[in-house]
């Protein structure tokens, strides 16, 4: 028998899922919700027995009678702020996910889907690094006003894997450095690394930092305060705009950078002006973090898919790399993550961790 594992990453345009067998991946595959698709549930959570049934027609299509399942690791989503690590899913989670008690986000589906399919196959569940690792020093906190604070969310799986990465490759040790990561894609994240804990992190979800192709970033309060008054948006509105429907998708009514690149190409001076704007937002934000660290920054890494764009990364670059070297590594490495997690639990390295609340 081969033990097999099975590795669910979802995003809000995808599925990203893996099969691995002895420490490499067998099987991947990306699925891809077109719009149209989506269009047909009401909310996120209307949308786990359509995923559920595609996770399931993946592992028809990929278990052998050879094979074993031994576990399923999934992306963590919007829980209670918590270390990292690999944790164990349960009930607390489940219940805080099914409320969606911390926000709605795509990844949220992870553990949920791991849920049912554990239950199913008799193997234990995980999720690690979710995308509300907090490990803020307590400065990183303060909002600017006492109702409420500032929370760490980001894409903490990538930053970490890319930024051990870098440490890597310019001969230095992640546990010693001090790395700036920007992980830029459909959403944008930057985090402050230092000495292996992510000290701050400029989060685009909770409206901060740079414009991404889907997000707003930081915006004019008052000016915001009164667009949402004078239209009478309720909360949901509110964060279907701020979140889906800014950036890219507000400027130039479109989401994806090979798109808007080609209309570049032909010749749109305004979409020219607004990806750069991107990278000019991205850049400052980076830089921003700089003095987290009091200047002692050993490396800088743009990562996510937007760092597919050579374009768009050499204009970051040439802001930034007066600061620091640059490392450019596009797209992620969250599956293989994923499973680094599930492998430190199995092989003993780690304990899993249990999702409580304070
Ligand atoms: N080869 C490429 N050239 C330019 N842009 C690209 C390329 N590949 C992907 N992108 C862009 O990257 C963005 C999506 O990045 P990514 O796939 O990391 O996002 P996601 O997984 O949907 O969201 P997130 O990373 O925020 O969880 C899109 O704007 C897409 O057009
Ligand atoms: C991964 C959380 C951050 C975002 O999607 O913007």
């Amino acid at each position: 028998m081969t033990a097999v594992t099975l590795v669910i990453n979802p995003g809000s345009t995808s599925t990203k899922l893996a099969l691995f067998a002895s420490e490499d991946v067998r099987q991947e595959e990306t699925i891809r919700h077109p719009q149209s698709e989506l269009a047909a549930y009401e909310n996120l959570l209307d949308q786990i027995d359509y995923r559920l049934s595609l996770v399931e027609s993946f592992l028809t299509r990929c278990l052998s009678e050879d094979d074993q399942l031994n576990g399923i690791v999934a992306r963590g989503g919007l829980l209670q702020a918590i270390p990292g690590g690999t944790y164990a899913v349960n009930e607390t989670m489940l219940a805080d996910l099914m409320a969606s008690r911390y926000g709605l986000h795509a990844c949220n589906l992870g553990a949920i889907l791991a849920d049912k399919l554990a239950r199913k196959f008799d193997v234990p569940a995980y999720i690690v690094d979710p995308v509300v690792v907090d490990e803020l020093n307590p400065l990183a906190r303060y909002s600017g006003v006492k109702e409420f604070d500032r929370r760490s969310v980001g894409h903490a799986l990538n930053q970490k894997a890319m930024a051990r990465q870098a440490c890597l490759d310019l001969d230095k040790k992640y546990e010693d450095s001090q790395v700036i990561v920007a992980h830029m894609g459909g959403g944008i994240s930057i985090g402050a690394h230092s000495h292996g804990q992510m000290i701050d992190m400029v989060n685009g979800l909770d409206g901060e930092g740079p414009f991404t192709p889907e997000r707003s970033g930081a915006l004019p309060l008052f000016e915001l305060a009164d667009y949402i008054l004078t239209n009478d948006m309720s909360m949901d509105q509110i964060k279907s705009w701020l979140v889906g429907n800014s950036g890219l998708m507000s400027y130039l009514g479109e989401t994806d950078l090979r798109i808007v690149e080609e209309n570049i190409q032909a010749g749109d001076q305004n979409a020219a002006q607004v990806v750069e704007a991107m990278s000019y937002q991205v850049a400052k934000s980076m830089v921003s973090l700089a003095a987290v660290v009091k200047g002692q920054v050993d490396g800088l890494v743009l990562t996510g898919g937007l760092a597919y764009s050579q374009a768009f990364t050499e204009a970051i670059k040439e802001r930034i790399d007066w600061l620091a070297p640059v490392c450019i590594y596009p797209g992620e490495q969250e599956m293989e993550a994923l499973y680094q997690g599930f492998m430190r639990v199995v092989n003993g390295q780690e304990k899993a961790k249990t999702y409580l609340h304070n």
